[in-house]
């Protein structure tokens, strides 16, 4: 129907004092990246000059944009809450082999964060990603998987905490900046994990998983270790992950291990929800003069390649850098920096697409649609 038709009808409705049909269906021929199906009907409930949302992911800023452009709709006055749906077990195929533990109670969804190659920025984007949802009002841990180099205690600034156990010795998560975590830095000497091999390392990371007593998350964060091999596979098949997020750099030798990557989760049926790409480019904080220091449209191809949606492309970022070395709160430290507003982007596509997986009436974002971020179907540049 077209808009200015809708609009007379609902004019006329709320003369009439009631609730309009045509109001519900407009809010669903509304489109954005973060709700590509429109606002579902029954996500709202309309009472008077006010609509009530009871979003399924934490996105209100995504819907006040959207509501913001929109005529009609800024009329209305608007309350956004939202209650986290969790992927329902009957569709997890990682929970109902023999083998599988189930989740931790209160545990509603678990997301692996990882990368092929090391150094790409993996901690700092699940740091960023857990901020963000938390700002967004979501309860979020994240569990520190690097088990060789544990960066969670440094980047969670507090770096000398050890954990407490319950009496029926459950670990119980450390508390930063809003954020539950676990890391076995917090556990011994971090130097110990350098010693630790295949079998044991896996072990020691389920073990952390399944022995910690979470709080009731809205999403719990893996920390993937680095890296494509055994232990990786035997972690993914092993702990309950509800879907995965790769992280990759633009250049060549860090997208082919990030190919890896997606093709290891969905080898155990995992599905890959989405590319970031870090480190994208560099904005000199003098000149404003951008740089593609790692060359250019790498996450876009990968992303082409195996039909998965690049989430975002984060920029390298000194204060980031600074903020993350030295454990400080990114919300205090980075108050009004863009690149906060970029990790809120991210995260609120992140779970969108991941609740785009539940429903069968939704056309999935994964593995089917292309990247429909910018640069498509270019090539990443020789670097
Ligand atoms: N976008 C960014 N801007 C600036 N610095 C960044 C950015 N992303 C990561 N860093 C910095 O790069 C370094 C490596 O990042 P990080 O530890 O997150 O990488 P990783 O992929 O988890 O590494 P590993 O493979 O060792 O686990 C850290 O000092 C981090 O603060």
């Amino acid at each position: 129907m077209p808009k200015t038709v809708i609009f007379r009808c609902v004019s006329l409705s709320l003369q009439g004092g009631t609730v309009s049909a045509e109001l519900l269906h407009y809010c669903q021929s509304l489109r954005s990246d973060v709700f590509p199906e429109g606002l579902q009907p029954d996500w709202l409930q309309i009472r008077g000059p006010v609509i009530h949302v009871q979003l399924p992911f934490p996105a209100a800023p995504a819907l006040r944009a959207l509501v913001k452009r929109d005529r009609m709709l800024s009329a209305y006055q608007w309350d956004i809450k939202h209650n986290v749906v969790p992927l329902p077990i009957e569709r997890r195929p990682d929970l109902q082999g023999a083998e599988a533990k189930p989740l931790q109670r209160g545990v509603k969804n678990v997301i692996a964060i990882a990368s092929g190659k090391g150094g790409v920025g993996k901690s700092a984007v699940t740091l960023g990603l857990a901020n963000a949802l938390s700002q967004l009002g979501a309860r979020v841990g994240i569990l520190d998987g690097d088990i060789y180099g544990p960066s969670l205690p440094t980047m969670l600034g507090n770096v000398d905490s050890k954990l407490t156990f319950t009496p029926n010795r459950k670990m119980l998560p450390v508390r930063s900046f809003g954020l539950e975590g676990n890391s076995l830095g917090y556990l011994s000497d971090p130097d110990d994990a350098t010693i630790w091999r295949g079998p044991m390392a896996s072990r020691a990371l389920e073990q952390l998983f399944f022995d910690t007593q979470w709080s009731d998350l809205d999403y719990l964060f893996i920390d993937m270790p680095p890296g494509t091999g055994d232990l990786q596979l035997t972690l993914a098949q092993k702990l309950p992950v509800t879907a995965a997020v790769v992280v990759t750099t633009p250049q060549n030798i860090a997208l082919a291990d990030a190919q890896k990557g997606i093709r290891m989760f969905r080898k155990v049926g995992v599905p890959v929800i989405g590319i970031i790409e870090n480190m994208s480019h560099y904005a000199c904080s003098a000149c404003g003069h951008e740089e593609a220091i790692f060359g250019e449209g790498g996450g876009v191809f990968l992303g082409d390649q195996h039909s998965v949606p690049v989430l975002g492309h984060w920029p390298l970022h000194v204060g980031l850098r600074r903020a993350l070395d030295n454990g400080q709160d990114l919300n205090r430290v980075l108050d009004g920096d863009s690149i906060l507003t970029t990790q809120q982007d991210t995260a609120q596509l992140l779970v969108a697409n991941l609740w785009s997986l539940l429903h069968d009436e939704i056309t999935p974002l994964v593995s089917s649609q292309p990247s429909q971020a910018k640069h498509a179907n270019s090539k990443p540049s020789k670097e």
